[in-house]
């Protein structure tokens, strides 16, 4: 069963939060009208508490907004997500990363067919092989334990994985993690330059073993690896996952080590799968299971809970009501914690791949906004850079500060200095400084009247910014796992609201296309292909 295609746009709801979006929400006076509107408007899920109180809302706002949810049938379309419905309508595909840490009454579900079995043998095949490696019971070529681990992957077959190992390193086995996606040979070589070939473990990630950037970087660490080993050896060091079991064979991995995707798994969604084989190893079986259950508890809670109470449904019911009411452009992801640096790129690719789209469900071009801009850095290191535009700038940023109760290290003075920044922006944010404080705190400095006055209109801080607390107990794989959860599930809702596809990516194939014909015009003596006259400057002068 497919999605419906209603648009948006037509339904009363819309209609009703055009009408609101009019309305001045000033936050301080909405707090101070309502003493209960943390209590309204937070959801406390397990160690996960999200308080979305200092959002640009009120009751009615958050009313209609629900009433959207309704209106675009999302019940019927969380149920079609998680029964393995054909959602992927364009690529033929059913869209369930669900699946691949479901533990629901022993069953899973694709177009009718049960996979449960599947899944759960690639997933001890997984762990099996990560105990081997990080026990030093599988060796390399050489009989020598593991010390590196290099993925090779690029978009969903790295970004996510590389997100999770950079925010689990605190529960790191011995062996150090590597990742190489960029078509760059100098990050290649770079990478290289450390490694022993000997005691290296190389992880082919590519869903189509066909992407130009992983066979490239893959082909040029094999000859590097083969200038000290031999083609017998490849098997020992080099592990493929992928869905195209034939190129993998081509490329000369054994069998054995080949672990298998699915095509009903999209790449930017694959991190629970096989091409999560780097986040076994590096942190070992027992936490990447621990992440799949977090996943699994925020699945949980996303399919039962009413929407009111729905921490998904609710952030991307906020996300909408930014971008398409109130005219904001972008969302700011800032943890604060260093451990999720590679956070905001993570969602980036979920985000903007599924919801970067301008064509509705039926094919035709909508008439409204559809996915934001995602970006972001970890506090306090992004104060000192981009704050200064988030508080004074001419744009509206809803930002999203997540941040834990307790560090990893026990270091509790850095940790109550890290949350007392935490608090102090979203409540600076929020209030800003008046224009009566500002001058008040100018003459308390012993400035002149006119210096006062010179000075007062760049002090003042406007104020009423949104941004939502994501308050978490603690960083482990547990609460990571179901952080990232709630994440894919924000933007499912928000596809399924925009009525468009979230789960194809053809916006990146012309550029492909594209790149493939230039290259050719790059390694010919004269170039062949037609281009505009700046492509074809720019490459004479590129290769004179
Ligand atoms: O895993 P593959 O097939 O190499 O693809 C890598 C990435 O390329 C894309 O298809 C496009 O960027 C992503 O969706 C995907 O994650």
């Amino acid at each position: 069963m497919s999605l419906q295609s209603l648009s948006p746009v037509d339904f009363k709801s819309w209609k009703e939060l055009e009408s609101l979006s009019k309305h001045k929400f000033e936050l301080s006076a909405l707090f101070n009208a309502n003493p209960k509107r943390f209590q309204e408007f937070s959801i406390r899920n397990e160690d996960v508490l999200v308080d979305f109180s200092k959002n640009l809302i009120d009751e009615e706002v958050f009313r209609q907004l629900l009433k959207l949810a309704e209106e675009a049938n999302l019940k019927k379309a969380i149920k079609s997500y998680f029964e393995g419905d054909e959602i992927n309508e364009t690529e033929g595909r059913a869209v369930l990363h669900t699946a691949l840490r479901t533990s629901e009454n022993n069953s899973a579900r694709v177009d009718g067919k049960e996979v449960y079995a599947d899944v759960q043998s690639v997933l001890a095949k997984m762990k099996t092989f990560a105990d081997q490696v990080n026990s030093g019971e599988r060796t390399s070529y050489a009989g020598k334990k593991f010390t590196d681990v290099v993925n090779i992957g690029i978009g969903g077959s790295d970004l996510g994985p590389q997100m999770i190992v950079d925010a689990l390193a605190y529960y790191q086995e011995d062996i150090k993690p590597h990742f190489i996606s960029n078509v760059d040979g100098d990050h290649v070589l770079e990478t290289l330059k450390h490694l022993n070939p000997e005691t290296t473990l190389f992880l082919i990630v590519s869903k189509s073993f066909s992407t130009q950037e992983t066979l490239t970087n893959a082909n040029t660490v094999r000859d590097w690896f083969l200038k000290s080993a031999t083609q017998e050896d490849v098997k020992d060091n080099f592990v493929a996952v992928s869905t195209n079991i034939s190129a993998v064979e081509d490329f000369g991995i054994d069998t054995e080590n080949i672990f298998p995707m699915y095509d009903w798994v999209g790449g930017r969604f694959s991190l629970w799968s096989a091409a999560g084989l780097s986040i076994a190893v590096s942190v070992g079986s027992r936490n990447f299971q621990d992440l799949l259950d977090g996943a699994e508890d925020m699945d949980r809670h996303f399919k039962t809970s009413d929407f009111k109470d729905n921490i998904p449904v609710v952030l991307a019911l906020l996300g909408i009501w930014y971008n398409n009411f109130l005219g904001a452009e972008s969302e700011a992801i800032i943890p604060y914690t260093q451990y999720l640096q590679k956070l905001a790129p993570y969602l980036q690719q979920a985000s903007m791949e599924s919801n970067g789209k301008s064509v509705d469900r039926a094919g035709n071009r909508v008439n409204y906004q559809t996915g934001t801009i995602v970006w972001g850095e970890p506090g306090t290191n992004s104060q000192h850079a981009f704050f200064q535009l988030i508080h004074q700038g001419t744009k509206l940023i809803p930002s999203d500060f997540i941040g834990f109760k307790k560090s990893l290290h026990g270091n509790s003075t850095h940790h109550d200095i890290l949350m007392a920044n935490y608090f102090a922006q979203t409540e600076a944010l929020m209030k800003g400084k008046s224009s009566d404080e500002v001058h008040a705190e100018l003459k308390n400095q012993g400035l002149s009247p006119e210096e006062i006055q010179n000075l007062l209109p760049f002090k003042v801080f406007e104020g009423n910014k949104p941004t939502t607390s994501i308050l978490i107990d603690q960083l482990t794989p547990k609460s990571l796992g179901k952080l990232v959860s709630m994440y894919e599930h924000k933007i499912f809702v928000q596809g399924v609201i925009w009525n468009i596809f979230s789960y194809d990516q053809w916006g990146v194939e012309l550029g492909k296309q594209l790149a493939k014909n230039t290259l050719s015009d790059i390694l010919s003596d004269r170039i062949e292909n037609q281009h505009d006259s700046s492509t074809t400057e720019l490459l004479y002068y590129y290769k004179s």
